[in-house]
């Protein structure tokens, strides 16, 4: 399989070297050249088989020759060995048709587990047959950064360096992030929002000598193999509620728009999904682009759902290339107009955009409303972000077709979100109990490219 930059100049690579490279070198992102399909009965095949086969057979196409079947098969076990679920992502059903699809067993208790564990073992196979060392850098709203972290720590050749937005991701994320003691992570407080970190971090990526002098990799979901690694739940959810026999659609919380757009990608090789809707909080410039045709930004306002606090939505970017049939120097053209605000998506791109997706935000309140609601009619308790889905979701439930809404996070991870809603403090699990008894160990960085590189520069070992 061969990968290509949105922006169309960056080398044409295969899967390993995509993964290794993270931002591609013109700016861009990378994305397959062509989308694989399973047919009918290779999907129906699916049904009843582990999660970790399922991975298998969902993601051997894009891997390509890059991994042998055998180190593939042995990454995803390992990958998902520490989950607390048998099923991985269980399927539970809320209301009748209404499905919740829970993606917080894994080690940090939110669904960037579920790629984090695995690039996280397909790293270190080809950090091992390159004998490379490489630099991590990542940016956060919340549970990117403690999945990588829990993903890389303690690893002799990789140096960790996550930026979050200093005072804007919760207490429990921040320690998930500061309080591991292993010497090759660094949490770093940015003074700024996650969309400033997130544009520190390409400022660096594009900074070539800076980027090439340190090793720099990416595990953001700028990263291809993060979005490939998420689709493979679609297909396990799906085929539990009988596709590929009949259609399934998915309300998905929606920030930087990775895992949604897994779900296109899910839908595209074949997978009968038919709405695909985003759910935003009140930070809702993609339901404003979807609705008004204008893609625009603003300043991310803090919110109870503070993952989903973003306003320059990296994968976008990826959808837009799809949307405006690969054309890399419309896209270029595109992404410097958005670095002023923003620009109207063409007739076109937007008909074939609401062709795939729809959208819906939900306020605070009506957030906060909503675990509530969850709560009396099920006993259930959801995190915010799985609120916001919820919300949206039941908007969009269509008669005889299930809807499933990502449950993203583990409610222990916004305790204030859901005391406020209900009154209860969902306590954290066994291996984190400890949580708030550990040392931290946090760097405050001013909102600046320099002032990163220099600390990243002083502080690496690899
Ligand atoms: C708990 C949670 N839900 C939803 C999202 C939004 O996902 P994405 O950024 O892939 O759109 C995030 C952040 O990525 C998150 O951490
Ligand atoms: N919500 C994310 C933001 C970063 O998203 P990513 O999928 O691009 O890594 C977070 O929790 O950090």
């Amino acid at each position: 399989m061969r990968y290509v930059s949105t922006r169309g100049r960056a080398p044409v690579l295969n899967f390993e070297q995509a993964m290794m490279t993270g931002l591609a070198r013109d700016g861009g992102l990378y994305l397959p050249e062509t989308i694989p399909t399973l047919t009918p009965d290779q999907i129906a095949a699916l049904a009843g088989l582990p999660y970790e086969e399922v991975a298998l057979r969902v993601l051997t196409p894009f891997v390509g020759d890059s991994f042998t079947q055998d180190e593939l098969k042995g990454a995803i076990a390992r990958a998902y060995a520490g989950f607390d679920h048998v099923s991985r992502a269980p399927l539970i059903e809320l209301a009748p048709g209404h499905h919740l699809l829970e993606l917080f067993h894994g080690p940090t208790l939110a669904f960037k587990d579920f790629a984090m564990q695995l690039i996280g073992q397909l790293f270190q196979l080809a950090l091992a047959r390159s004998g490379d060392r490489v630099t991590i850098l990542g940016a956060t709203s919340g549970d990117t950064g403690s999945a990588a972290i829990e993903a890389f720590r303690g690893l002799t050749n990789v140096d960790v360096f996550i930026m979050y937005p200093h005072g804007r991701v919760s207490d429990v994320q921040r320690r998930q992030m500061s309080t591991p003691a292993d010497a090759n992570v660094h949490a770093l407080a940015v003074d700024g929002t996650f969309d400033d970190c997130q544009a520190r971090l390409k400022d660096l990526f594009n900074d070539h000598d800076f980027r090439d002098g340190v090793g720099l990799a990416g595990v953001n979901s700028i990263n291809w193999a993060r979005v490939m690694a998420q689709i493979v739940y679609y297909f396990t959810a799906a085929v539990s509620l009988g596709a590929p026999g009949r259609v399934i659609d998915f309300t998905v919380p929606t920030g930087n728009f990775g895992d949604i757009l897994a779900g296109y990608f899910a839908k595209a090789m074949g997978l009968p999904i038919g709405q695909l809707v985003i759910a935003t909080n009140q930070n809702d410039i993609l339901h404003r682009a979807l609705t008004t045709g204008e893609y625009r930004t603003g300043t991310a306002r803090p919110s109870i759902s503070p993952s989903m606090d973003i306003q320059v939505s990296s994968n976008f970017e990826r959808a837009l290339w799809l949307a405006y049939g690969r054309d890399g120097a419309a896209i270029s053209a595109l992404m410097d107009e958005l670095k002023s605000g923003g620009f109207p998506i063409s007739q076109g791109a937007l008909e074939q955009l609401r062709e795939i997706y729809v959208s819906g935000r939900a306020s605070e309140e009506e957030t906060t409303a909503m675990i509530a609601t969850i709560r009396a009619e099920t006993g259930q308790v959801i995190c915010p972000h799985t609120a916001v889905a919820v919300k949206v979701a039941r908007e969009h439930l269509r008669p005889g077709v299930p809807m499933i809404s990502l449950s993203t996070a583990h409610p222990a991870k916004f305790p204030d979100a859901v005391e406020g809603a209900v009154g209860i403090r969902p306590p954290l699990p066994p291996h984190m109990a400890d949580l708030f008894e550990r040392d931290e160990r946090i760097t405050r960085v001013a909102n600046d490219a320099e002032s990163i590189k220099s600390l990243i520069l002083a502080r690496r070992t690899a």
